[in-house]
């Protein structure tokens, strides 16, 4: 049965202080890393949501000892082995990551997910992982349901990468690389979008001990061990998004406490992306401080290498008091739904007029309408109509329940945010 939440329209201003739990890409990144690394490691603040539960439970599938300490993580690799059934679910993270390391285990490891996750692009690693010498089995598809048949070791060597659809597919083949007997030598072909998140991979990596070259057509990992390490996560600055546009949104101020100074988020862009939407942004010692002028003004950017803002940064276009146009974003398509057609939909339904570029989205807003949205089971779809339900009273959303992708409580803390009780009717 579908549940539908109204979301809380709030003409007044906020003034809230938002704690955020994990990043989902750093606590991806430290799982995988742990888990093939020369020792056990600790892992503390990690999120705790279905990607990374699902990642957790697909390294321990595959024999790695992924215990729970109060809020953390003890992680303590062991040899890695299958057979196993990895469940993906809709995780692009736990999709692109992990079957490098099931290519290090030995027996056969099947990844399949959601119905949406089959339709998620994945033919780059899957060329990648044969090229070294590893037997995929994916009935010539090139996306899930697919099967890794490892030996216990991979060859590894020169590869050369299409990951025009998906910055995670170097991540994958660079997180586990240095495991690999010949390390790897990744020449990409084409471009690779959000490349931040390769270059949050690179320095994870390198903070383990493992030599990364670059290389001019990509990089080359220099084969050794990973050194174990315990790590602290930051807060997911992704998830940032809604919480600060509701500043925008309703003249208020959020600050979101523990904004690291220094980061390889992509998602600390928002200082200057929501600066140009109009806010008044600032880094104080308690976190990043937004507050909203109101007015918002109209963006015009290149999106490619913070999609995962897209959605919220949509929803503010549409609020907006000037037509805005993103680009930059055509692999966005391939995320948890086409979010450009979701997108299209979901504004077009609160009143904005947009039209779906090759890469992108053009939106110009519109008179506000009420309207019943859906969640296309995106966790950022949600936040995304909790955005435009703030301004405009009657947005309601089908299936909020998406959000647990990355934030199991976002219903909860965005009621809270607004000082109200939450309500989702089943
Ligand atoms: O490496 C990562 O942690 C991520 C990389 C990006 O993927 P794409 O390159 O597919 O956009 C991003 O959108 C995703 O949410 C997380
Ligand atoms: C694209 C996203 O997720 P995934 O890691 O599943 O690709 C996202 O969180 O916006």
């Amino acid at each position: 049965m579908t549940s539908v939440w109204s979301t809380p329209h709030r003409p007044a201003p906020v003034d809230a202080v938002v704690t955020l739990p994990g990043s989902k890409s750093i606590t991806a990144r430290a799982l995988i890393l742990a888990a093939i690394a020369d020792g056990p490691s600790r892992l503390s603040r990690p999120l705790r949501a279905r990607d990374t539960d699902l990642m957790a439970a697909a390294l321990r599938a595959l024999g790695v000892r992924v215990e729970d300490e109060a809020a953390d993580w003890l992680v303590t690799p062991q040899p890695l082995r299958g057979p196993a059934e990895v469940d993906a679910g809709l995780s692009g993270t736990v999709l692109r990551f992990l079957p490098p390391v099931a290519a290090l285990a030995t027996g056969a490891v099947r990844v399949d997910g959601d119905p949406r996750l089959r339709h998620r692009p994945n033919a780059g690693l899957l060329h990648a992982l044969r090229d070294l010498g590893v037997e995929v089995d994916d009935g010539g598809r090139g996306r899930a349901p697919f099967t890794v048949h490892g030996t216990g070791r991979v060859r590894g060597g020169p590869v050369v990468v299409d990951a025009t659809e998906s910055s995670q597919i170097v991540s994958g083949l660079l997180l586990s690389a240095a495991r690999f007997d010949e390390g790897l030598d990744l020449a990409l072909t084409g471009g690779v979008p959000s490349m931040p998140h390769v270059e949050m991979t690179l320095t994870t990596v390198r903070a383990h001990g493992v030599e990364v070259v670059e290389t001019g057509r990509g990089w080359r990992v220099v084969p050794g061990p990973v050194a174990a390490r315990d790590v602290v996560v930051e807060p997911d600055l992704s998830n940032a998004a809604p919480f600060l546009a509701a500043a925008l949104v309703t003249g208020g101020r959020v600050t979101v406490r523990d904004w690291p100074e220094v980061t390889t988020q992509p998602g600390a862009q928002l200082d200057r992306l929501l600066a140009e939407m109009g806010a008044e942004v600032t880094h104080t010692p308690a976190g990043l401080q937004v507050t909203g002028t109101g007015r918002i003004r109209p963006l015009v950017a290149d999106l490619g290498e913070v999609s995962e803002l897209a959605p919220v940064l949509a929803a503010l276009a549409a609020l907006a008091d000037g037509p805005s146009r993103f680009t930059g974003i055509a692999h966005m398509r391939g995320h948890e739904t086409d979010r450009l057609q979701a997108l299209d939909e979901v504004l077009t339904a609160v009143g904005a007029r947009v039209e779906q570029l090759p890469d992108g989205l053009a939106i110009e807003p519109g008179p506000p309408r009420p309207a019943r949205l859906d969640s296309y089971a995106d966790h950022r779809m949600v936040m995304a109509a909790a955005v435009l339900g703030l301004a405009i009273d009657g947005v309601q959303v089908a299936d909020p329940g998406a959000v647990t992708k990355t934030l199991p409580d976002f219903v909860q803390r965005w009621t809270g945010l607004l000082g109200e009780p939450a309500e989702v009717v089943p």
